[in-house]
């Protein structure tokens, strides 16, 4: 018998498709690093530029023609190019006729011209398709492949032309966001102006925080042992001061991720009803929560690390030895609840920081997304308040025996360990109240949708509708 006639052909080599090929205009620092992105995920790249004879080095496997010739053969076209050079594009209108162009360009400023590039690129060339995107990318993200789940926006009025520009994204390894019809360009150009928007108000406060207290200690530290005692101690600014202000920028900080919660339940229950906006400074407070926390934790962070190399300090080994060699040993007697105390500090310190860890480590999309909404809240509200209930204990106890000694309180002032304890108590105080069984059930019900209307309210209401 005839045996069955068998292809010796790979299976599909002979069918497979040419892959798709995509269009660069402009061999700048975007153009090439795009085009080596695109080439890396399989399509074919062609770049027009002005000098395709002499426009340096490009990645290997692209090919680089004429605007026209390049336009010509692809129906996606990339235009890295700088908004002042547009006006080349006008003249290319016939040869762009019915292409989608993507439009990826930033300015230096907001609003620094009347329209938005892309708005101005579609006016140049009414034939053509343009989606703007994929500017919140930099060259230096594409040239490395630090793409993976990150997000991009695109916004265009084709939606056949976003669908393309989608499809070629998400195989970039890019997680794409439709903001709807090109009228939205205007605000994608300005998201790259926003420079680190989020964290701006946390860190502002984190730098207040810090310059306050390190005045305050060095006025109370080290101008009072000059002044009073005569002893110049400034070399503690380095180590000692600084491990005084990192704790207390860290625990005011902490506190403050779980104040606006607190006000804010305040609030609903005062009002009745959570359908009502909260304020605007308690929204932008509430919003950056997460920052302050990671703010919290890095200056949590350098309190411990600092609180190890105490021990190998000069000054410390100096006084230690001068002790030994003076003889002068104090007779040392074993204090049960000085060591309860001393112990007690100690392990609080290290709880804190651990449940602190672990805090920031949920709050890491990767961590926070494989968390349902419930395990996400548990652990940001629950471990959260225990972590700053530790982290207060911890200060309470390192005071416990300062709090009543006249010499704790140099020219009348309070020590700085005092003053951030108040912000951290005040909130565990309110947020004790909010756990109260009446106070919680009515809250509980206000977050379920429940409202208390009020009387005058509705006779109000009713008087205008009456009118
Ligand atoms: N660099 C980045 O990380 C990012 C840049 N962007 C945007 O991409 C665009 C390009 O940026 P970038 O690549 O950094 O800029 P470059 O200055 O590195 O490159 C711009 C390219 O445009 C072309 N060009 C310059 N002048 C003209 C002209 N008169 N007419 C026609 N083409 C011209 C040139 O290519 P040729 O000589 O081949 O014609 C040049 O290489 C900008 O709008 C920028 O805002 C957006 C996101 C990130
Ligand atoms: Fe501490």
């Amino acid at each position: 018998m005839k045996p069955e006639s068998v292809s010796l052909h790979p299976l599909g080599t002979a069918a497979a498709p040419e892959p798709e090929l995509l269009c660069i205009f402009g061999t700048g620092d975007l153009g090439r690093s795009l085009g080596l992105r695109l080439l890396q995920s399989g399509y074919r790249v062609v770049y027009g530029s002005r000098r395709p004879h002499s426009c340096g080095p490009l990645p290997q496997g692209a090919q680089v023609m004429s605007h026209a010739a390049a336009a010509r053969s692809a129906s996606l076209i990339f235009i890295c190019v700088h908004r002042e050079h547009y006006d080349f594009l006008e003249t290319m209108a016939p040869h762009l006729e019915g292409k989608v162009l993507v439009d990826l360009s930033n300015n230096l400023k907001k609003d620094m011209y009347p329209e938005a590039n892309a708005a101005y690129l579609q006016r140049l060339v009414p034939g053509a398709a343009v989606v703007k995107g994929l500017n919140t990318l930099s060259a230096w993200a594409l040239q490395n492949g630090l793409l993976a789940g990150k997000q991009v926006y695109l916004c265009g009025n084709s939606a056949g032309a976003k669908q393309a520009v989608a499809e070629m994204a998400t195989k970039l390894g890019l997680t794409v966001l439709d903001r709807g019809s090109l009228s939205a360009a205007r605000e994608l150009e300005d998201f790259p102006l926003q420079l680190f928007q989020e964290w701006r108000l946390p860190l502002r406060v984190a730098i207040g925080i810090t310059a306050f207290f390190f005045f305050y200690l060095l006025i109370r530290d080290v101008i009072y042992a000059y002044v009073e005692q005569g002893k110049d101690i400034s070399f503690r600014i380095m180590v000692s001061l600084a491990n005084k202000v990192f704790p207390i920028v860290s625990l005011i900080m902490l506190s403050l991720c779980y104040l606006p919660g607190v006000i804010a339940a305040f609030l609903q229950l005062y009002r009745g009803t959570k359908y009502r906006r909260f304020p605007d400074w308690l929204d932008r407070w509430m919003l950056c929560r997460k920052q302050m926390g990671l703010v919290a934790l890095g200056f949590a962070f350098l309190h411990a690390i600092y609180t190890f190399i105490i021990p190998i300090r000069y000054s410390v080994r100096h006084k230690l030895i001068s002790l030994m060699k003076d003889n002068k040993t104090t007779p040392f007697y074993f204090d049960n609840t000085e060591a309860w105390a001393t112990d007690s500090f100690y392990v609080l310190g290290i709880l804190g920081f651990f449940f602190y860890v672990l805090l920031g480590l949920t709050s890491l999309p990767s961590v926070g997304g494989s968390l349902s909404w419930r395990e996400f809240s548990f652990i940001q509200s629950k471990l959260g308040h225990l972590t700053l209930s530790i982290c207060t204990a911890h200060g309470y106890i390192y005071g416990w025996n300062k709090f009543l000694k006249p010499s704790t309180y140099k020219w009348y002032t309070p020590p700085a360990f005092m003053l951030c304890l108040i912000v951290p108590s005040v909130v565990l105080v309110l947020k004790a109240l909010l756990l109260l069984p009446c106070v919680d059930r009515t809250l509980t019900r206000i977050r379920q949708g429940w409202e208390r209307t009020h009387p005058r309210e509705e006779m109000g209401e009713s008087k205008v509708t009456n009118l």
